[in-house]
């Protein structure tokens, strides 16, 4: 979608993704990514989400995109951290202890800049870009943190029924963006309680990626 899109979004609230609790399959299934506390998580187009408080208080290290610096902001006010700012080519970082928060359009974040990167956790973030993005979204992910594993959350549902964001993402699309660096595996794939926006029945999905070198060495 374009910034614009975003943009109204966050300047009108109408931010019905943002979940007031943890995502439960956060919580379920990030064991998956057998990581230790310290490590550092990227969560790509991560909105003001809930699911950093989480990630924060198991222990990991948190570096997320975002572009609207009306979500940022309100993600540190709830965090109740005042965060160091600055400037950096054409994003903003925030940083405070354990988190930093790259403020702009996730295409204009390098890898030297976000560093590096144990997994990346995907929830709504490529199921929010249209079809022409996703796959420059994939491959960008896939570039600037090394091949990270990550988890991801997807949705699928008759595309026909809604227009999106979120956007259906079947298994055939998820594998053709992942499956020639990643080992694919789906960890859950259940109905989404109430359908998609009480209007249409969708499933929800998680996959677990594990870099293919990586896989093929367990
Ligand atoms: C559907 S929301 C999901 C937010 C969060 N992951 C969550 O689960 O609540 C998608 C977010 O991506 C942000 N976004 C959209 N395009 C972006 C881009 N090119 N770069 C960085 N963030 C972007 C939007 O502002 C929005 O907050």
């Amino acid at each position: 979608m374009h910034h614009e899109f975003w943009h109204a979004r966050w300047e009108n609230n109408q931010i019905g993704f943002h979940l007031d609790e943890a995502n439960p399959l956060l919580v379920r299934h990030f064991h998956q990514l057998a990581l230790t506390p310290g490590q550092r998580v990227f969560v790509p187009l991560c909105g003001k989400s809930i699911d950093i408080h989480w990630l924060l208080a198991q222990g990991y290290h948190v570096v997320g995109a975002e572009l609207s610096t009306l979500a940022v902001d309100a993600l540190f006010e709830s965090l109740a951290v005042i965060p160091d700012v600055r400037t950096e080519g054409a994003l903003t970082h925030y940083h405070a202890e354990h988190i930093d928060i790259f403020n702009g359009d996730i295409f204009a974040l390098g890898a030297a800049q976000l560093g590096h990167i144990d997994a990346i956790y995907d929830r709504a973030a490529l199921v929010a870009l249209p079809q022409e993005m996703r796959q420059r979204y994939s491959l960008h992910l896939r570039k600037i943190t090394d091949q990270a594993p990550q988890l991801l959350v997807s949705f699928e549902y008759d595309q026909s029924q809604q227009p999106g964001p979120p956007f259906s993402v079947n298994a055939q699309e998820v594998s053709s963006h992942y499956s020639a660096f990643y080992t694919l595996r789906l960890l859950a794939d259940d109905p989404l309680s109430g359908g998609l926006k009480g209007k249409c029945p969708a499933q929800e999905q998680v996959w677990l990626l594990t870099a293919r070198s990586l896989a093929h060495a367990q």
